[in-house]
């Protein structure tokens, strides 16, 4: 029995309890979130993981694993502490690793309290073929991110761009992942995953759409290197419960978790 602490109880956090509440090989012990999410979060977590407490900070609790399906601030204020004191630890919000100085942290966390941090891949797929591709050496890894004009509301797009009447699919950005997350780090999970299996956020190309003709996140990636070279097109179908957070994401999580808990990983 795998017993698990995870920090978020938002739209990834309540998928994968959803879809591990009746795997009897992983218990959710303990549910982490802001203050002001008790409450809500105390009603969710009572009939997805009944035995589980919902806490704002991991205490003295010491799980065989904890994960984020929080957000940027969870990696300083829970995973790094839990690191250093032995906690293995999964992260969902790559994004927030664009942020100099932040992955050589968690690196240093891990290797202090002599564990490991995994980094999940998320909404992107191909990442043992472009991380296994590195090691033969990368010549170019290019990726397209594509949305509907709505996801992109609320960003640096919203106003150059007319994204309520955009008729034709529209580069909003073209650059390094590095400008991509600093520019758009609610949508930099993706460009951040491919930069770290890769090439680096300096050397990952990127190209980011406002589409009307695209209902569904589309990635598109196309890596060349000394192994050959692939091309990939994920058409991510979005949450209901977050229009940003593909579904394929929660999946990624509660495939993990499997993969800790049960005796064939895959
Ligand atoms: N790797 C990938 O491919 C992808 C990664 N992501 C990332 O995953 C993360 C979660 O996404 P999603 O579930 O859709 O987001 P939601 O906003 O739906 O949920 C986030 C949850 O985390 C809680 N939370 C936020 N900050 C903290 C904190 N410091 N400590 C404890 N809890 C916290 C929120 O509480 P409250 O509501 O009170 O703020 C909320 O319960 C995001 O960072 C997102 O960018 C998303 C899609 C793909
Ligand atoms: O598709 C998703 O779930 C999220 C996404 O585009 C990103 O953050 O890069």
């Amino acid at each position: 029995m795998l017993h698990v602490s995870m920090i978020g109880c938002g739209a990834i956090g309540v998928g994968v309890m959803e879809l591990l509440k009746s795997d009897p090989e992983v218990a959710f012990d303990v549910v982490i979130v802001p203050e002001a999410n008790m409450a809500n979060a105390r009603s969710v977590v009572s009939s997805l993981a009944p035995k589980a407490r919902v806490e704002t900070r991991l205490g003295e609790d010491r799980p065989d694993l904890l994960i984020e399906c929080a957000g940027h601030h969870a990696i300083e204020e829970h995973i790094i502490p839990a690191l250093l004191r032995g906690i293995p630890c999964m992260v969902v919000s790559i994004g927030a690793l664009s942020e100099p100085g932040l992955v050589e942290k968690l690196e240093a966390a891990a290797r202090e309290g002599k564990t490991q941090v995994q980094l999940l891949s998320g909404a992107i797929g191909a990442i043992d073929a472009l991380s296994a591709a590195r090691v033969g050496g990368l010549e170019s890894v290019v990726y397209t991110g594509r949305k509907p004009p709505n996801a992109w509301k609320d960003t640096p797009a919203d106003g150059p761009f007319d994204l309520a009447n955009l008729s034709v699919a529209t580069v909003i950005f073209e650059g390094s992942a590095r400008e991509a997350a600093r520019l758009y780090p609610k949508n930099a999970n993706v460009a951040a995953t491919l930069s770290l299996a890769g090439l680096g956020l300096d050397h990952t190309q990127v190209r980011l759409y406002a589409d009307p003709g695209v209902t569904e996140n589309v990635h598109h990636v196309e890596a060349k290197g000394e192994f050959g070279g692939f091309e990939l097109t994920m058409r991510g179908k979005p949450l209901a419960a977050n229009p940003k957070t593909s579904a394929l994401t929660v999946f990624s999580v509660v495939r993990a978790l499997g993969n800790r808990a049960h005796a064939l990983s895959i």
